[in-house]
């Protein structure tokens, strides 16, 4: 049994952690913090963990966590890099779901999140925790950077045509949209009820966060001398709670072939990715609370373009499911520990 912390256990991200751990038979929630809630019990906070946990959140703290096998930051960027390279330094793993190991360019990590990156001597041990590229070098890291959940549900879907060399990378073009779960637990105007019920709007289609982390992430699977990834991103919050579409568009630069066998094929040992069945329409619900990205692949017309449809749950796969499979993958656990259950529906 190994022994976990989670720093900012009040978050969603967070709850979803707790949620997921209180499945997992080799693994114990030992300290969980937030300086808000320091002192009161975690299943007075959140009820649905009654029976499952008996702590309390505490203040985070380098000594209590140190004592763990494991850590997770599920905080906003800026704060893991603050106690990274104490924790790395006493020889505790850390999982990240946070953006600040995640683009291996400091100066490119502080452009996009408009601050100096707090450690970037850190940054070249920091694994990309996305297992289905990058599950040898998780398996032995110390410090993973979880990918975020936009990137998550689009580097899936176009993997398979990039590392196959099949469509142009200097023209993707990704149409995503989220639940408001996404942008987290902390009260903004923008995500109240009466903001969002009954309405659908982009943002961020000037340029958002997770562009460069997309564009590395595309870049990382291309074939040796392939032009350079170009993406164009457009997010959309969606008035849901959990949940991410992602509608992918690609120019094909050569005669397809069979896509469906392709995505089967690169795919077919994946535990967490299901791709469904010729002309199916993935729904986000169908994912809901689960580690799995479904994914179908369409050539509409055969006029030389590719659409794939991709779904997550932006909490699950897109954050505390995928980083708890990362968990598995570094102590040898079997991958779908905990994990192994089937969406919510209806
Ligand atoms: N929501 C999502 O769908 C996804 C989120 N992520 C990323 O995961 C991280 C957490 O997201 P989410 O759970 O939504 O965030 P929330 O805003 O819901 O929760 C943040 C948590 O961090 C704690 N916290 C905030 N500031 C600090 C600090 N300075 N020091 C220590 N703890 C702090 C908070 O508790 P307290 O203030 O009481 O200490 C709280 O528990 C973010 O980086 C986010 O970008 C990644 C993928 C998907
Ligand atoms: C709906 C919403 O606001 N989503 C967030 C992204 C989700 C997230 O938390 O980003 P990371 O995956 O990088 O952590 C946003 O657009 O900023």
């Amino acid at each position: 049994m190994i022994q976990v912390g989670i720093v900012g256990g009040t978050g969603y991200t967070g709850v979803e952690l707790l949620r997921l751990l209180a499945n997992h038979p080799q693994a114990e929630a030992k300290v969980i913090t937030s300086r808000a809630e320091a002192g009161v019990r975690v299943d007075a906070m959140y009820p649905n963990l009654r029976g499952f946990y008996d702590l309390e959140f505490t203040v985070p703290d380098v000594d209590t966590l140190s004592g763990c096998d494991v850590v997770f930051f599920a905080t906003p960027h800026g704060v893991a890099q603050a106690m990274m390279p104490e924790l790395i330094s006493r020889g505790v793993r850390v999982i990240d779901l946070s953006a600040d190991f995640r683009i291996r360019d400091h100066e490119v990590w502080a452009d996009w999140y408009g601050q100096p990156h707090g450690c970037p001597e850190l940054l070249p041990q920091a694994v990309y925790g996305l297992p289905e590229v990058n599950r040898e070098q998780i398996a032995g890291a110390q410090l993973i950077a979880c990918p975020g959940c936009y990137p998550t549900a689009i580097q899936l879907g176009f993997i398979p045509l990039l590392e196959a060399g099949l469509i142009d990378p200097k023209d993707l073009v990704a149409s995503a949209a989220s639940g408001v779960s996404g942008a987290g637990r902390q009260a903004k105007v923008d995500n109240l009820m009466a903001e969002v019920t009954d309405s659908f709007k982009a943002y961020g289609c000037g340029g958002h966060r997770h562009l460069p982390e997309l564009e590395q992430g595309l870049g990382d699977v291309l074939p040796v001398g392939s032009d350079p990834v170009q993406l164009t991103f457009v997010p959309h919050l969606l008035p849901m709670v959990r949940g991410i579409h992602a509608t992918l568009f690609g120019n094909l630069t050569a005669s397809a072939g069979d896509l469906q066998a392709l995505f089967e094929a690169r795919y077919a040992d994946e535990p967490f990715v299901d791709v469904m069945p010729a002309g199916s329409h993935p729904q986000t619900r169908s994912v809901k609370s689960v580690n799995t990205c479904r994914l179908s692949v369409f050539e509409p017309q055969e006029r030389g373009k590719v659409v794939v449809l991709s779904v997550i749950d932006n909490l699950t796969k897109g954050a505390s499911g995928q980083a708890i499979q990362n968990m598995n993958i570094m102590f040898g656990f079997d991958e779908t520990t905990g994990l192994n259950l089937p969406g919510l529906l209806p």
